[in-house]
């Protein structure tokens, strides 16, 4: 099997090059070699961009067009029936416009305007295995096509974790033990065509939470991510791959080796944008020591550990109006 792998530039990136596309087939499929040589892209995307597009994920386009297909049926629905399920503080159900801005932190969302998005959230898995999502009876596709999706997206996400553990030089089954009960969620985002204000998002400047965020979005575009240099570049809707970031709590454990790139969203087309977040964090219990060869004398431990729940019950009180002030 050949073992050479390239870096595609990305067609519709006006800034072609920034975020690199990564075929995975081989990875996947287990061929050691292809794992090895995708794992050292992967460090390099990591370490430079903190986004990635993957190719050869294996999720059938079907899947994901139903997925999107349920999304906007959804959102379509009278606002009656989309706040049967109102945003609790587990932070499931439906976050109406208006009701969510991100200030993870300040130099990265001054601004205080309410996001320009709608948004549906599944979280955790039940212990019995179920995934939370509501039958709706106007939408009876909707439970099988977003549990379809949210299940293919947490396997993909495992069969993500030896190629992070190769990436950081680390044995392939060092996150095994981290993503048990792992705790996920997928969100249903609707950004409607907009007239934006100054300083207004479809979602503001933030970083995510997670240990890496899969993307799934609809073909009009709206994503950008802030360079290391400080300059914010689009990211385009790149057909047939999802795109992965890494989140904040993998740049913590990885001592910033690894970085967690800020990023916005807003819709200045006429139609309406439709992206699929499934953010995949560590089991709440999990403690996050820095990870071996993170620490160097360049880059001395700087983050005490932390549990995945400490971490996010500080994160949602800092992102979220309605948790504001709220215990975990
Ligand atoms: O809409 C997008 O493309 C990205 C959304 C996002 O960054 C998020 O939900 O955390
Ligand atoms: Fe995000």
């Amino acid at each position: 099997m050949a073992r050479h792998q390239t870096t595609e530039r990305c067609p519709m990136n006006p800034d072609p090059g920034i975020i690199p596309v990564l075929d995975v087939t081989r990875a996947l499929a287990g061929d050691p070699a292809a794992a090895e040589d995708t794992a050292s892209l992967l460090r390099a995307a990591s370490e430079e961009t903190g986004f990635v597009f993957i190719r050869g994920h294996g999720i059938p386009a079907s899947k994901i067009a139903a997925g999107f297909a349920a999304a906007e049926a959804f959102h379509s629905l009278p606002a009656a029936i989309k706040n049967h399920w109102p945003i609790n503080d587990a932070m499931e159900g439906y976050l109406a416009q208006g009701g969510a801005t991100f200030t993870t932190s300040p130099d990265l969302s001054a601004e205080n305007r309410s996001d320009r998005n709608a948004a549906f959230f599944i979280g955790d898995i039940r212990p019995d295995g179920t995934i939370p999502c509501p039958d709706i009876a106007e939408l009876p596709d909707f439970r099988p096509a977003i549990s379809a999706l949210y299940q293919a997206f947490l396997t993909l996400s495992h069969a993500l974790l030896p190629l992070y553990a190769r990436a950081l030089r680390l044995p392939s089954d060092t996150f095994e033990p981290a993503f048990r009960h792992p705790m996920t969620t997928l969100r249903l985002t609707h950004y409607p065509p907009a007239q934006y204000q100054p300083d207004e998002y479809g979602i503001a400047p933030h970083v995510d939470s997670s240990f890496i965020t899969l993307l799934a979005q609809n073909p009009v575009p709206g994503l950008q991510l802030r360079l290391r240099d400080g300059r914010w570049t689009d990211a385009p809707s790149l057909p047939d791959t999802l795109l992965i970031n890494t989140g904040d709590m993998l740049r913590r454990w990885s001592n910033d080796r690894f970085i967690a790139t800020p990023h916005r969203a807003s819709n200045a087309s006429e139609k309406d944008r439709h992206a699929i977040p499934f953010f995949f964090h560590p089991d709440k219990e999990y403690r996050m020591t820095c990870l071996p060869g993170c620490e160097t004398p360049e880059r001395p431990e700087g983050y005490p550990p932390l549990t995945a729940a400490e971490y996010m019950t500080w994160f949602n009180r800092n992102n979220y109006r309605h948790m504001a002030g709220k215990s975990a």
